[in-house]
């Protein structure tokens, strides 16, 4: 599996690579302030859910790293005031909310320690949800395999490959640890329109890594299907309500009914963050919509009436009805999810 060190954490500074440009252009920017972060993830400079929470972390990091010396409840104040602006960033990730939480909750437990203290246990915090969603995706990878066979076919929608977590990734985790294994799977990419994960980063990184990839464009889906050529789809998550029901990258949804239609079984790929027990279901889970631009224009160039109407939802909603199985750093969830949610995470 390529290494592709896209995001680091050295000596103070968070250095990004920004993947608005991949795969023509390889250019990595420092942050050193929390506003860098926001807009990073706002921009999508970096995306994908678990790497989105990594990043809120160092992002917390970097909003007290000019504080000086004050009491615990005024130290607090500030945490919680750039917790609640970096949540603003982006909606539809729980991992955003998660990771902020987690560094408030940490925060609030440093009472005792002096702010220079406070300042480095919670640079270590940081640094834990970053190592510790290695190990996720790399235990998602495992509890795989036994679903999969040597020599199956996999189609994947958007990206939630590598670059968008720390290593591994989740939907290719167990492409990779196949490859370790010398298993031979290979993998449809679907494009993703309309900010192209699929083909900017997904095929990179798996091509890059020499896995047998090939591009798609999203609405070629069902005829890949139609002809056979696919044993399992796999996607990432961004949030799965108690229900079970899955919010994912636009498009998700259709290749969903198109894998029931067809008898294909449908994974999803899901780190524990990411499962967000205070959302009943898929309805109570916020969808961002994005700029108009991303459909009137491609790379710059205007492709669609300038004052035409847009609508532009960045992720939609599987029902739990349409998955066959939620794979977790954890174990494997089947339906009922309801139930099986809950006992995975008692
Ligand atoms: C593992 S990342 C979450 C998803 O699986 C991924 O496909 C996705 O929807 C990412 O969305 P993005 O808008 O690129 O941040």
């Amino acid at each position: 599996m390529e290494d592709f060190k896209h995001i680091e954490w050295k000596d103070g500074v968070f250095y990004v690579l920004n993947q608005i440009k991949l795969p023509a252009v390889t250019e990595y920017n420092p942050k050193t302030t929390i506003e860098e972060v926001f807009y990073a993830i706002k921009d999508m400079e970096l995306r994908g859910a678990p790497l989105i929470g990594v990043a809120a972390g160092y992002g917390m990091v970097l909003g007290i790293q000019n504080l000086e010396e004050m009491s615990h409840e005024e130290f607090m104040e500030i945490v919680r005031k750039n917790g609640e602006y970096l949540a603003t960033s982006r909606p539809t990730a729980v991992n955003l909310f998660w990771a902020i939480d987690r560094m408030v909750a940490k925060a609030d437990s440093l009472k005792d320690f002096q702010v220079p203290e406070k300042k480095k246990l919670l640079e270590q915090e940081a640094i834990a949800i970053h190592a510790e969603d290695i190990e996720i995706n790399r235990h998602i990878g495992e509890n795989f395999l036994p679903l999969l066979k040597d020599g199956m076919t996999i189609l994947t929608h958007c990206n939630a490959g590598v670059l968008a977590t720390t290593k591994y990734g989740t939907a290719t985790s167990p492409i990779y640890l196949a490859k370790e294994r010398g298993w031979n799977l290979k993998v449809y990419a679907d494009e993703t329109r309309p900010y192209l994960q699929g083909a900017r980063l997904t095929s990179y990184e798996l091509h890059t890594s020499g896995i047998d990839v090939t591009l798609i464009c999203d609405n070629m889906a069902g005829v890949v299907m139609s002809q056979g050529k696919i044993d399992a789809v796999i996607t990432g998550t961004d949030r799965v309500a108690a229900n079970g029901d899955v919010a994912n990258k636009i498009g998700t949804m259709s290749v969903a009914i198109l894998a029931k239609y067809f008898g294909i079984p449908m994974y999803i790929a899901a780190p524990t963050p990411t499962i967000d027990m205070n959302c009943p279901s898929g309805k109570d889970i916020p969808i961002e919509e994005r700029d108009r631009r991303e459909i009137t224009h491609w790379y710059g160039r205007q492709i669609a009436p300038e004052d035409v109407k847009v609508y532009n939802p960045a992720f939609d909603v599987t029902p739990h009805e349409l998955i066959t199985a939620i794979v977790t750093e954890k174990g494997v969830v089947t339906p009922p999810f309801t139930d099986n949610l809950k006992k995975l995470l008692a």
